[in-house]
């Protein structure tokens, strides 16, 4: 995998005509990571989005080392499918040196889903829906990982095979944005402090 990275420079978010956030500039490079937080509604979801390009930042510009892996609240898995299935959907559109399936069955591992696997992911209880959604970032091999609110639902056991996967993925040179109100052990974290305009 090669090194991933994430930069802002002088950005500056807009919605629905308001300000949130202007100037902002950082870069979580190879083997770091970022952490993104501030109060409701502040723009934490809107800064994930544009890392991701999904959206336009007014002034600014974003330089990342692609391909980047999102997480938001969707899981984006298809619900009918048994949940080994519906990540290998995702998988096999992920370029790596890895075989789709070994990839897979390393990230169910990862998130001590193997067990579920045959089981279809709409059967699966909201926890276990958003460890598999961290399953198919997982699964991806992408060196960026842009994560907003991955904690949300996770017990402290999947917080712990979460925490254990960002140290891993570091390792290995990744980088890792995420948004999140909750406090995650995320060693030498560069945060970056949104606040309310
Ligand atoms: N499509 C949109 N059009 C206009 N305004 C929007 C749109 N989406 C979000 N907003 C507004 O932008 C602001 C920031 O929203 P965002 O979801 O980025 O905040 P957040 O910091 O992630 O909040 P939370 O902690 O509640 O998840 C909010 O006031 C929200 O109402």
């Amino acid at each position: 995998m090669p090194g991933g990275a994430i930069a802002f420079r002088d950005v500056t978010c807009e919605r629905g005509g308001r300000v949130l956030f202007e100037g902002l500039t950082f870069a979580v490079e190879q083997g770091q990571a970022g952490v993104v937080t501030g109060p409701n509604g502040v723009g934490k979801s809107s800064l994930i989005r544009i890392a991701a390009g999904l959206l336009q930042p007014v002034e600014g510009t974003v330089a990342y080392s692609p391909p980047r892996a999102l997480i938001t609240e969707d899981a984006a898995l298809d619900r009918e499918l048994p949940l080994d299935r519906a990540l290998l959907f995702w998988a096999r559109f992920d370029d790596s040196e890895r075989a789709a399936d070994e990839r897979v069955a390393d990230a169910l591992e990862a998130f001590d889903l193997t067990h579920l696997a045959p089981v279809p992911v709409r059967l699966l209880s909201t926890g276990q829906r958003r460890r598999a959604g961290l399953a198919r970032v997982l699964a991806a091999d992408s060196p960026t990982w842009l994560l907003d609110e991955p904690a949300n639902g996770l017990d402290a056991h999947a917080l712990t095979l979460f925490e254990a996967a960002i140290a891993r993925h570091r390792k290995a040179g990744g980088a890792v944005l995420i948004a999140t109100h909750q406090q995650l052990d995320v060693p030498r974290a560069q945060m970056i402090v949104l606040e309310a305009a």
